[in-house]
């Protein structure tokens, strides 16, 4: 895709900056046998991330479109059922909750946290596609359960849109991270009084917290020790019910090859994840962009236009021979110097197999000042030379928009009750329909929602050279707000966000300068 597209950018982003210094899944998932929920050992939270994704796509009916991915497992009469026993949905359900945002669903977090454990735990890249969208309410049930008998099993992952071979290979997928537990399984596994396994977990293989074919080498071998398969009591061995059911030939040709296993793994988790309501359009496969900006700010600065951000360079490394510049345009389409980029920092995505390089325009982040722009030549794209190689999406550029941007003239108006007076700098001759502040709000079911709170136009032109005219409006309440204006009909959005607290007192001088003059 072309940048900017802020839902793609969004998802691009949490998909793969995997873990960054602003954030990224795998931070909550580190080392990959790391465990949230008390002090505990034994369990993972990506063995939870992978099993709840599993168990909110269950509930997926192929025939009339209903259930699949989108968060249900959300909902505490989802995770009363005795289909979903245990506390590792809630252990997940909280994380992704407090990182969705209206880009990214609640439900694409639930896919994005699967597909991140197990690439950041040894497996497979899984292809990722965002746009679900989250349940409003619990859906029916229809989680398979270990007690259940193989034609029963069959018909449910059937229901699911699975055939019996593509079952065999879920299971396995997913029972490659961690195992059942003492509390939720008394009759499958007995307490297990060993000090580093502390919650009874017994694995479904010698490696819980790592993706790896052990448990189908395990199980051909004889010497597996997973509780769905060798438990004492038969009824609940599942597993061994499920990988015998073809005569073992899947299970063996998973044993044979660790990357046939990673590459049908791929595949059907990526099935898994995108299995979601009828209606629900998923976008393409999100691709890492090679050149990428980032948390790029625009913002008037007295009489200044102030442009800050990164650029990350996907797939690089660390080097210090490397030249990387950026170059603007403005409105008459004339080309800026070129300004040196300074190295920010390396992060990391899929487990660490591939770094990115990011550098600075300035962000306020890295310390340096930001650039500056004549507010009346104004700017329309930028460019970022690498090593003296133009980079700019083919020549299209990456388009910064300057028609609606914060003003650092806003101010605090009073202390005690804190308020404060917000001003969006319109660059004149736009004549937006609206102009708003977003403020991403929680519905009762825990879903992201804007709520947009207009300003009122101004009657006054201010700042630099008459380029922009402030609109305004008073904040009292202590979040953050985005930039939002309707112009010609189209929706646009600034990426920065702007709150109270950041606000100096407003001075008697520049309330008259701009509301007397
Ligand atoms: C017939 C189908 C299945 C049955 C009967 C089944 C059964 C179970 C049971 C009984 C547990 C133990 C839960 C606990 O101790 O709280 C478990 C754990 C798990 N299942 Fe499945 N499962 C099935 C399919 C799948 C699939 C398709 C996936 C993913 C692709 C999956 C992923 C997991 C994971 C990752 C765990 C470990 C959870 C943890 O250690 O916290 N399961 N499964």
């Amino acid at each position: 895709y072309v940048w900017p597209s802020p839902q793609l950018d969004a998802l691009e982003a949490i998909r793969w900056d995997q873990a960054d210094r602003f954030g990224g899944l795998a931070s909550f998932i580190l080392p990959c046998d790391f465990y949230t929920f008390g002090d505990g050992t034994g369990r993972a939270n990506t063995a939870d991330w992978i099993r709840t994704a599993y168990h909110d796509m269950a509930t997926h009916n192929v025939e009339d479109g209903t259930g699949g991915l989108d968060a249900s497992i959300r909902f505490a009469e989802e995770q009363q059922r005795g289909e979903n026993v245990g506390n590792g949905f809630q252990n997940t359900v909280e994380v992704f909750v407090s990182q969705a945002t209206r880009y990214v669903s609640i439900a694409d977090l639930v896919a994005l946290g699967l597909i991140t454990s197990v690439e950041t735990c040894g497996g497979p890249i899984v292809p990722f596609r965002g746009g679900r969208i989250d349940a409003g309410e619990p859906n029916k049930p229809g989680v398979p359960e270990p007690q259940q008998d193989l034609d029963a099993h069959i018909a449910s992952f059937a229901r699911q849109g699975f055939t019996q071979t593509e079952m065999i290979g879920l299971v396995a997928c997913g029972h490659s991270f961690g195992g059942v537990a003492h509390a939720e399984f008394p009759q499958s596994v007995p307490e297990l009084h060993d000090s580093n396994n502390t919650e009874s977990v017994q694995h479904f293989d010698t490696t819980f917290g790592h993706f790896d074919n052990n448990v189908a080498t395990e199980y051909m071998s004889g010497t597996t020790q997973n509780p769905l398969v060798v438990g004492a009591n038969d009824t609940t061995n599942s597993d061994k019910r499920i990988f015998g059911s073809d005569g073992n030939v899947t299970m063996k040709s998973f044993a044979d090859s660790p990357e046939a296993f990673a590459s049908r793994c791929a595949t059907l988790l990526a099935r898994m994840v995108d299995t979601v309501p009828n209606g629900v359009q998923l976008t393409e496969v999100i691709e890492p962009l090679p050149i990428k900006p980032s948390r790029v700010e625009l913002i008037l600065d007295g009489d200044a236009l102030k442009l800050s951000g990164f650029v990350r360079l996907f797939n690089q490394s660390s080097d210090a021979t490397r030249s990387v510049a950026i170059q603007l345009e403005d409105h008459s389409g004339k080309q800026s110097e070129k300004f040196p980029m300074s190295a920010d920092r390396i992060s990391e995505t899929l487990g660490g197999r591939v770094t990115s390089a990011w550098y600075a325009f300035n962000h306020s982040d890295s310390g340096a000042p930001a650039l500056s722009i004549d507010p009346a030549a104004g700017i329309t794209k930028m460019r970022f030379i690498v090593n003296g190689k133009m980079e700019d999406q083919g020549g299209v550029g990456f388009a910064v928009q300057d028609s609606v941007v914060f003003s650092t003239s806003s101010c605090t108006t009073s202390n005690n009750p804190l308020k404060g007076r917000f001003d969006v700098a319109v660059r004149n001759g736009v004549n937006p329909a609206r102009v708003y502040l977003e403020q991403e709000v929680r519905d009762d079911v825990d879903r992201i929602v804007v709520k947009e709170i207009d300003l009122t136009p101004s009657t006054q032109s201010v700042a630099a050279g008459s380029s922009y005219s402030l609109w305004s409006i008073e904040v009292t309440e202590f979040d953050s707000y985005t930039i939002g204006a309707e112009i010609d009909g189209t929706k646009i959005s600034t990426w920065d966000s702007h709150s109270i607290f950041e606000l100096s007192p407003c001075t008697p001088k520049r309330r008259s300068a701009r509301f007397l003059s």
